[in-house]
């Protein structure tokens, strides 16, 4: 572990990095945090957040890539080490390598800019009446220590130095992350590298800490400790809603931004259907499969109306999955859900099974695609929960109308896919109202995997899909969680922070009475 500037063997348990391909247990043995630890990381981090938090722009842009540059200095060993903890092969793990450090680096960015603050001035009116107007003067400050729970499905791009670390660093608030069990040589290897860019950058050590957890103890510690102000998680609906009620409960209430389950339903239209049904049934069983299924944005739901052109899916779905090979699972926890939940699909009176793919050994996951009616999805809410991995349900519609009821009964998501010809815009212009409601990100003729990492993107959704839908864990917006808005009114100008001071010595995009005024 990493407790500011210290590496420490955990004393509590131990916690081995586990062969996904194998199940064999990994060297070496880590150990997990005891209380003090937990208390030493978030001591040490609160003690860090003022000096952190008041470091120029350049600074901070500066450490946050050098923490991408320290990661891409781990070479292979990171690359082979998170291969075998997460049995994902070397194609995605380099490109998730990239993405993490591209997002790393997309922050140094938005740190240098400055718009992230969103400084506004409202000069004084002292002659208007019947009321003088105040000098108003606000401008976004970090919350402080935030706490990261890294996510198995992504152990590099939503892990140690995912986004949610990059974007608390970015905003100003150290982070105390907890790493995933399901990866820890991986987590170690990126923790290095962090408190690396911690040391060469000058700053205070409890900027960043990481710790183990040989159970939940600590993880749910971290999120009760009075010094941590806000959570980022990625995982399962009960992990994320058990960390909202101990963040809940506390006597500081503090925000969790955990992103937990979709099944992102893609609508296909009658005119697609009608020009690309058979290309449409490829591309799906594609995305479907990608990362042997565990997508956060994974295409677990198809609606459409019944009729030729969704035979003509169903078959080239069908006929594609039959070839697709079993995949490696993350860990055989998650390989051993999969399989009951397919098993509980598979079993269901109103569900067809239209395909199965190639089998697989050990922890490999067989892909699935099910099918069922409106009716009967209608009258069974279970069959709306998410089965991580490579496991589909289509819902035969009658009509539009049911179309729409599914949609109507659908719980928050993160993302809906609609796949549309010319034909079916007015169709579409009719259902785009109900789909913003319901989801965080609308896509046409593409599937949610592959989030891009933008200033646009918005990675998130309605509840359950993640615990406020009013943000993003992906992209720039992603600052916006761990910041917060200060207003100083009628302060002399030495007194003024540096962001809202008239000489603007960042030379900041500031909003002037309502007006966006670029620094001259
Ligand atoms: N939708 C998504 O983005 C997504 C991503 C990963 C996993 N999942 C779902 O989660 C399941 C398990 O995967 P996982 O291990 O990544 O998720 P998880 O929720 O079990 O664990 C995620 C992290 O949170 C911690 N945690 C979980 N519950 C906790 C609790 N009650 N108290 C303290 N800490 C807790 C774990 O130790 C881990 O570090 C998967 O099968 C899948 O269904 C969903
Ligand atoms: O698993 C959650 C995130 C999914 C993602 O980042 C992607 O689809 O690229």
């Amino acid at each position: 572990m990493f407790i500011g500037a210290r590496a420490v063997q955990g004393t509590q348990g131990e916690i081995r990095g586990i062969s996904a391909a194998t199940g064999e247990k990994l060297d070496p043995a880590f150990g997990g945090a005891t209380k003090d630890d937990l208390d030493d990381s978030c001591r040490l981090a609160d003690e860090a957040f003022d000096t952190y938090r008041n470091t120029d722009p350049e600074t901070r842009a500066a450490f946050l890539e050098a923490i991408a540059q320290n990661i891409l200095d781990l070479g292979d060993e990171l690359v082979e080490r998170c291969m075998t903890e997460s049995g994902l092969p070397r194609p995605r793990i380099e490109g998730e390598r990239g993405r993490t450090v591209g997002q790393l680096r997309l922050f140094a960015q938005v740190v240098r800019a400055g718009r992230y603050l969103d400084v506004r001035i409202d000069p004084a009116m002292p002659d208007r009446q019947p009321l003088p107007r105040p000098d108003l003067r606000s401008r976004m400050i970090p919350v402080g220590p935030v706490a990261v729970f890294g996510a198995s499905n992504f152990p590099l791009a939503f892990s140690v130095a995912g986004g949610d670390t990059a974007s608390a660093l970015a905003a100003g608030c150290p982070v105390v992350a907890k790493a995933h069990s399901a990866h820890p040589g991986t987590s170690e290897l990126v923790g290095s590298a962090i408190q690396k860019a911690v040391a060469s950058s000058g700053l205070p050590e409890g900027v960043f800490s990481l710790l183990f957890d040989s159970g939940r103890e600590i993880g749910q510690g971290l999120v009760a400790d009075h010094r941590i102000k806000a959570v980022g998680f990625t995982g399962s609906r009960g992990g994320g809603t058990a960390l909202m009620k101990i963040a809940a409960e506390r006597k500081e209430p503090i925000p969790v931004y955990a992103e937990m389950s979709s099944i992102n339903p893609v609508i296909l239209f009658e005119g697609a259907l009608k020009e690309r049904a058979e290309a449409i049934g490829k591309a799906f069983v594609g995305s479907l499969t990608l990362g042997a299924g565990q997508f956060c944005t994974n295409p677990g739901l198809i609606l459409a109306e019944e009729g030729e052109g969704l035979n003509t899916f169903l078959s080239a779905a069908a006929e594609t999955l039959k070839e697709a090979a079993a995949s490696t699972m993350l860990t055989p926890g998650i390989h051993q859900s999969y399989c009951q939940g397919v098993e509980a699909l598979a079993g269901h009176n109103q569900v067809e099974t239209v395909a199965r793919g190639k089998a697989g050994e050990n922890f490999q996951g067989q892909a699935a695609l099910f099918a069922t009616s409106s009716e009967a999805f209608l009258a069974d809410p279970h069959l709306q929960e998410e089965v991580f991995g490579s496991s589909s349900l289509v819902v035969r519609c009658p009509d539009r109308d049911a179309v729409r009821d599914v949609v109507e009964a659908l719980e928050g998501q993160l993302t809906a896919a609609i796949h549309i010809a010319e034909s079916d815009y007015p169709q579409a212009k009719e259902l785009l109202p109900l789909l913003e409601k319901k989801v965080g990100r609308i896509l046409v003729n593409g599937f949610g995997t592959g989030v891009e990492v933008a200033h646009a993107m918005v990675h998130g959704g309605p509840y359950p899909s993640t615990a406020d839908g009013r943000s993003t864990s992906v992209g720039t917006m992603a600052i916006d969680r761990f910041l917060r808005p200060v207003s100083y009114q009628d302060l002399p100008d030495a007194l003024l922070p540096d962001d809202v001071k008239d000489s603007n010595p960042h030379k900041l995009e500031r909003l002037m009475d309502g007006k966006a005024v670029l620094a001259d």
